[in-house]
């Protein structure tokens, strides 16, 4: 079977009472354990745990409430499996106490701009940092986005903040960039934004990708009105993205994308000669 291409899968794991698609399932550790657990069986290549919402509207958390959500859950996955853990947060402190129980990723979707000290932490820690575009603040990014080229411009934002961490000290190799689908963008935005990942894979850092059940999918199938309506929404902007290179794919449903995305490669290697 080809060896052609095949972005990895992250598993999300929140552990919030709120989360858009899946908020107050896995609050207890025990319950984001067995949740960890199952992806990892479905396919998943990392695990992205997030203590807190980022919806707009989203209750926000202490630094101290995250860290209890969060902590003993990555020592727990690290005690079951091998999977790679990365940190969905906001905060350099939750950053720091998540690399000490055991994560190798800070995926932080302000792009290190929560705090002033945020970039130096990320070169302390050492780990590979996700680099997200969000457009101003959670609370009041979907009011009424606009942009005079949405492409261009997260392009830009997203290589500055890039630089500002090489600055601060982050290895180049260690930086990922996300578009930020959903994040102070229309549906005319988002989908721009999809149809250019080959632009910003072409920018020379690996590229994460998460469309998962998001609202712009209702926007072109006005029944998906609950986020678990949005499954094949959410595979097709992912295959979208495997076909132009992206890195990785966050995605809430693991099984059904590790199938689509193996049956895509399976396609694309059937070309090559056997
Ligand atoms: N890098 C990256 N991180 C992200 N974190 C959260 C969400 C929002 O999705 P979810 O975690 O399901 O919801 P919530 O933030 O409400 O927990 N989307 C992204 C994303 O697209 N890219």
């Amino acid at each position: 079977m080809s060896t052609a291409f095949r972005p990895r899968v992250m598993g999300i794991v929140n552990v919030t009472p709120d989360s858009f698609s899946d908020g107050g399932k896995f609050l207890a550790a025990q319950d984001g354990v067995e949740h960890a657990r199952r992806l990892i069986a479905q396919g998943a290549d990392i695990l992205d745990i997030g203590g807190e919402s980022t919806r707009p509207g989203a209750a926000p958390v202490s630094e101290f409430d995250e860290i209890l959500r969060v902590v003993p859950l990555i020592e727990a996955v690290r005690r079951a499996s091998d999977v790679p853990v990365s940190i969905d947060t906001m905060k350099p402190a939750v950053a720091r106490a998540a690399v000490k129980a055991g994560a190798t990723m800070w995926n932080d979707v302000t792009a290190l701009r929560f705090s002033p000290d945020a970039p130096e932490v990320a070169a302390e820690l050492g780990c590979e940092v996700v680099l997200m575009h969000m457009l101003g603040e959670p609370g009041t990014m979907q009011d009424a986005p606009r942009y005079d080229d949405v492409v261009s411009e997260v392009e830009a934002f997203l290589l500055a903040r890039a630089f500002t961490a090489m600055a601060a000290g982050v290895a180049k190799d260690k930086i990922w960039l996300d578009p930020g689908i959903g994040f102070g963008k229309t549906l005319a935005h988002n989908l721009a934004l999809i149809a250019a990942l080959p632009r910003f894979v072409a920018l020379g850092y690996p590229i994460l990708l998460g469309a998962s059940r998001k609202r712009f999918i209702a926007g072109i199938d006005s029944s998906a009105h609950e986020a678990s309506d949005r499954l094949g929404g959410s595979i097709a902007a992912h295959l979208a993205g495997a076909e132009a290179g992206v890195a990785a794919v966050r995605v809430h449903d693991v099984r059904e994308t590790v199938q689509a995305l193996d049956v895509l490669r399976a396609i694309r290697g059937a070309g090559s000669p056997p």
